[in-house]
């Protein structure tokens, strides 16, 4: 018997309008188990953002469901880290790769200019601890100027570690990195703890597919696969139907190319007692 690892995140039939207008997310269903690392890709407008401030509670869907290990998102938000779109930290500020990673100690209630983010000796051995993990030791004396877009984005992951998450959410971390630091940034995201469950969103779909166990795909509605094969017909109905702007052909031979061995996507019903196929599964690999 295959032993199921804990479910992390669950999403059914989620609905989302913003202001009673067309919805911009329908009939949205996720999951996602510990040490999962699931892309969520998307063309512009698709969703994606919409759908991570529901993970956060940010937002409250009309309908459906959202539970974050099983308790609605706001609950859960100790246990979660986010790193927001357009995280990147001034770079002109003269501020040290220690002082961001300290500021992730600082609770709901404090600010930059209270106690809460305090170089308290347990809280500098975190942070060096936490630059250690994206692979930035050493580096904690320089300012941001002097670090790449990459090195930056990883500090910024490590601020979010700095709470000990085991749900890390990142929305558009790569936006201004090169495509090989891109590939080095998901393959390190692949590369930490494995009791971290990892949700990035993205829209670009240059990003390296092996690191990921499982993509899914949004644009109102959502596709998830794992370990199987997208197709383009199917691609071409998601996208057709609701993105009709969405220059289509570029982004269906993109994902084809992008994930030859994938066969037979299908909406991932988690609750409807129906498994999506998968190739002979691992012990953690049975979402
Ligand atoms: N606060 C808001 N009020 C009204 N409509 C909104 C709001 N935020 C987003 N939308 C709309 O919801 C849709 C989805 O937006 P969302 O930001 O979730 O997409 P996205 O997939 O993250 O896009 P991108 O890749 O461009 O960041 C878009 O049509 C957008 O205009």
């Amino acid at each position: 018997m295959t032993v199921q690892s804990e479910e992390v995140l669950s999403i059914t039939g989620l609905h989302f309008a913003y202001n009673g207008g067309d919805p911009v997310l329908d009939n949205v269903n996720l999951t996602a188990r510990r040490g999962d690392y699931i892309a969520i890709l998307g063309p512009n407008g698709g969703g994606k953002t919409t759908l991570i401030k529901c993970l956060l509670g940010m937002l409250t869907p009309q309908r459906g469901s959202v539970r974050v290990f099983g308790k609605p998102p706001k609950e859960a938000l100790g246990r979660i880290g986010y790193v927001p779109q357009y995280a990147t930290a001034r770079e002109a500020f003269p501020i040290t790769v220690l002082d961001v990673v300290l500021m992730g100690a600082m609770n709901g209630s404090s600010t930059i200019f209270t106690s809460g983010w305090k170089r308290g000796k347990g809280n500098a051995e975190k942070a060096l601890h936490a630059l250690q993990l994206v692979g930035m030791e050493g580096r904690e004396k320089l300012t941001l100027r002097q670090l790449s877009g990459g090195q930056r984005q990883r500090v910024i992951v490590a601020r979010a570690l700095m709470g000990d998450p085991d749900l890390l959410l990142l929305d558009e971390p790569t936006a201004n990195i090169d495509p090989q630091g891109k590939f080095c940034f998901y393959e390190f995201l692949a590369s930490l703890p494995g009791h971290i469950t990892t949700i990035v969103v993205s829209h670009d779909l240059s990003i390296t597919a092996s690191a990921f166990t499982g993509i899914a795909i949004v644009n109102r509605t959502l596709l998830y696969n794992r370990g199987n094969t997208l197709t383009e017909g199917q691609l071409a109905m998601l996208y057709g139907t609701h993105e009709p702007s969405c220059p289509m052909g570029t982004f269906i031979s993109t994902v084809s190319s992008m994930f030859p061995t994938m066969t037979n996507l299908q909406p991932y019903k988690p609750h409807a007692g129906q498994q999506p196929q998968q190739p002979a599964p691992g012990p953690e690999d049975n979402a």
